[in-house]
């Protein structure tokens, strides 16, 4: 039966530590129930320097102060997803936060976290003074989980169950199994994909997990390989992602003994994820720069820490810092887009999830929106300091709740034969052995760089036969598909096996030979027959060899197509994109200039109209009430003028008559003149007076 489920999320602010203290940051983030807002008092000094922009509260399904220990947060959070690991459901718990924020004190306890020093610079660096926070111990969740997982097992009387553990690091994008022997720690593995079943990793070391003080041992080893590794390869510890893997695998017991006919089997997985911490590049810089007054540098609490590692983190390239916190940064932020789409799907199913992008989201994609419960802690820090990065993890875990997951317990029922009974009741003696074994005092215990190495060869054997045989019983348990397939073959093995029992008792009689005959007779019949059926799996497997030829040569020739289309495709959309842009480029333009044409349209059109306007005024004097006081005036005037120029024109051309019909009567009295010549004194002084009385009227 699958059920839907959202993504728990809880918050955690850790105390301030001493350098926050010292410095007196402000807290300016409180919580009330499962809720966390600015303090009222902060809210205005905030959005005005623009830190937020709103007041909005933040709400999560638990929150918890700096007061609360690691216990509340494991009881409240992660205990139910532990306890339904042995119903068969898969789960997951990680750790989210800025760096220095409390993850791998939440996960791993107090001895996994770092310390955290100040030094102050303005001393010299010889007599610098290193103040040490003092941390209360504290167990984190993974060892809280396996000790209440161990307990649960104990109490259980109708199951029989086997823990198991891997721990790994992903650091730059690589994998690295930090539970490997010593000549493997720097070995990468491989992340692949099984069809239908996700992805796994190739060449995990898996662990037998018996007490809780198993637990401690592979937890140190893994902090020894990884710190090994970090000096080894020159990378630091605190800058990648670490999951701890707890297998859980059940058989139901029925009365006390081993179910003899229907056998119930649960598995389930459950990951503890320590994500590194989100970097920003400022604080990179500051935490390099060896003039900054105050330096933060972080030393591993873990008395193995090598002093080589110390000196190191402070030598290595800013490059190389840089990188590694674009790897965490590029991780978290596929992770993030993860979590977006995954909560935008019940809007859009058809979402694509980006699983493929990280090695982090291909390990994480059953925990988010897969097949497990998952709870994610958010760990934040609640100074002034640190609001926008707390803001943004806030942000991370709002969007994270929203996430649903479909969870389904992963039960198989089935008929066990005899041998897995046998297997069964052998895991338990050996157990019983080996705890036994364990818990005698040790006659030798060698100290082998920092790992107690305290199992001697007799204990160590029965550990590995041990391991061998739990894992030969998981196979055996979790293989049905396999047998489902070849009913025939597994019935002719399971009667045969019978069959060929020679019993003691027979010996020497005549129901021997007769037993021994219809034995023989029977064993030939079943090798006729296995022969046959091997003959038959042969072409079988040799028709899917032709099968799997025929697929390969195929998915070739599509891939080259495919190719070949891709490419034509990229071409034709290189041209396409070239003609839309001068089409673009053509259109914009005759846009311009069809604009510019329009506007001297307008403007020559206005000017006309103006000139209307004006032989309109002056000549049937329409619009004269728009002129002002002084243009009317001018007008006047120029009327007045105009009337003068009009008179004067009239009273000339009325003069201009006169003085020539003077001048014709003055010729024609010339010409008479002439004719009478000189007779009269009269006569001339006549035409004297005219010609004068012509010059007065001409000037
Ligand atoms: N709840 C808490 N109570 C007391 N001390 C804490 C708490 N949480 C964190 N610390 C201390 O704060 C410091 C930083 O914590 P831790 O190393 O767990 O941070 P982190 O988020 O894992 O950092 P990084 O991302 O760099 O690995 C450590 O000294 C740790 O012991």
């Amino acid at each position: 039966m699958q059920r839907s489920e959202n993504i728990q999320v809880a918050l955690r602010f850790r105390p301030l530590n001493i350098r926050e203290t010292l410095r007196k940051d402000p807290e300016v983030w409180e919580i009330s129930e499962n809720s966390t807002y600015i303090k009222p008092s902060w809210t205005e000094k905030l959005q005005d320097s623009r830190k937020i922009s709103n007041t909005k509260a933040y709400t999560y399904n638990y929150c918890f102060s700096s007061l609360d220990t690691n216990e509340d947060v494991y009881l409240n959070t992660s205990r139910k997803v532990v306890e339904a690991s042995l119903q068969g459901y898969n789960g997951t718990i990680i750790a989210y936060g800025q760096t220095g924020s409390g993850k791998t004190y939440t996960m791993m306890g107090s001895d996994g976290a770092e310390l955290d020093n100040v030094i102050n610079t303005s001393q010299s660096m010889s007599d610098a003074s290193i103040e040490r926070h003092e941390i209360p111990k504290a167990k984190g969740i993974v060892i809280l989980a396996l000790e209440d997982l161990l307990k649960l097992i104990e109490e259980n009387t109708t199951k029989s169950c086997y823990l198991s553990c891997s721990y790994l690091e992903i650091y730059n994008e690589q994998i690295f199994d930090l539970l490997a022997d010593k000549d493997k720690i720097t070995d990468t593995l491989i992340l692949q994909e099984e069809k239908g079943q996700g992805f796994y990793i190739r060449g995990l070391s898996e662990h037998v997990l018996n007490s809780v003080s198993d637990v401690e041992k592979l937890i140190k080893k893994g902090e020894f390989n990884r710190h090994y590794a970090a000096t080894a390869m020159n990378h630091h510890s605190s800058r990648s992602h670490t999951i701890f893997r707890v297998y859980v695998t059940s058989v139901s017991i029925n009365n006390g003994a081993y179910d003899v006919g229907e056998n119930i089997t649960t598995e389930s997985l459950l990951n503890f994820v320590d994500l590194a911490g989100a970097e920003r590049v400022n604080s990179l810089q500051e935490a390099i720069n060896p003039l900054e007054t105050s330096v933060r540098f972080r030393v591993s609490r873990s008395p193995r820490s090598s002093p080589r590692l110390r000196s190191s983190s402070t030598r290595r390239s800013i490059d190389t810092f840089v990188n590694e916190g674009k790897h965490i940064n590029v991780s978290l932020f596929y992770l993030c887009q993860v979590i977006s789409k995954l909560s935008q799907k019940h809007q859009s199913p058809d979402t694509h999830i980006p699983y493929r992008n990280s090695s982090l989201t291909k390990i994480l994609s059953t925990s988010l929106g897969g097949n497990a419960l998952t709870c994610i802690i958010c760990t934040a820090t609640s100074t002034l300091s640190q609001v926008e990065l707390t803001l943004s993890t806030l942000r991370f875990g709002g969007i994270a709740g929203s996430v649903q997951n479909v969870v389904k317990a992963n039960i198989h029922s089935d008929k066990t034969n005899e041998l897995l009974l046998t297997y069964q009741k052998d895991i338990e003696e050996l157990r019983q052995r080996l705890y036994a074994y364990e818990n005698e005092p040790k006659s030798v215990v060698v100290e082998s760089e920092g790992i107690d190495a305290t199992i001697n060869t007799e204990g160590s054997d029965i550990r590995k036969v041990l391991e061998e045989r739990i894992k030969m019983l998981t196979g055996m348990l979790f293989s049905r598909k396999l047998s489902e397939n070849e009913p025939q073959t597994k019935e002719l093995w399971s009667e045969g096996a019978g069959d060929l029992i020679v019993d003691t008792k027979l010996v020497g009689s005549k129901k021997l030979n007769e037993s021994l005959n219809t034995s023989a007779d029977f064993a030939m019949t079943r090798m006729k027959e296995m022969h046959k059926e091997k003959d038959k799996q042969q072409q079988y497997i040799e028709e899917l060899e032709h099968k799997i030829q025929y697929l390969t040569d195929s998915k070739n020739n599509l891939t080259n197509d495919l190719k070949k289309s891709l490419q034509i495709c990229q071409t034709e959309t290189a041209k396409k994109m070239s003609y839309k842009q001068q089409l673009t480029m053509t259109e914009i333009q005759v846009e311009e200039k069809g604009k510019a044409i329009k506007s001297i349209v307008e403007s020559k059109d206005k000017e006309i109209q103006i000139l209307r306007d004006r032989v309109n005024l002056i000549e049937n004097f329409v619009g004269l009430d728009k002129l002002s006081d002084d243009e009317l005036e001018r007008m006047e005037r120029m009327y007045f003028h105009g009337l003068d120029v009009v008179k004067n024109t009239r009273f000339q051309k009325k003069y201009f008559k006169e003085i020539e019909s003077l001048k014709s009567i003055i010729d024609r009295g010339s010409k008479n003149q002439e004719n009478a010549s000189e007779r009269t004194v009269e006569g001339k002084d006549q035409q004297t007076a005219l010609k004068i009385s012509i010059l007065q009227i001409s000037n």
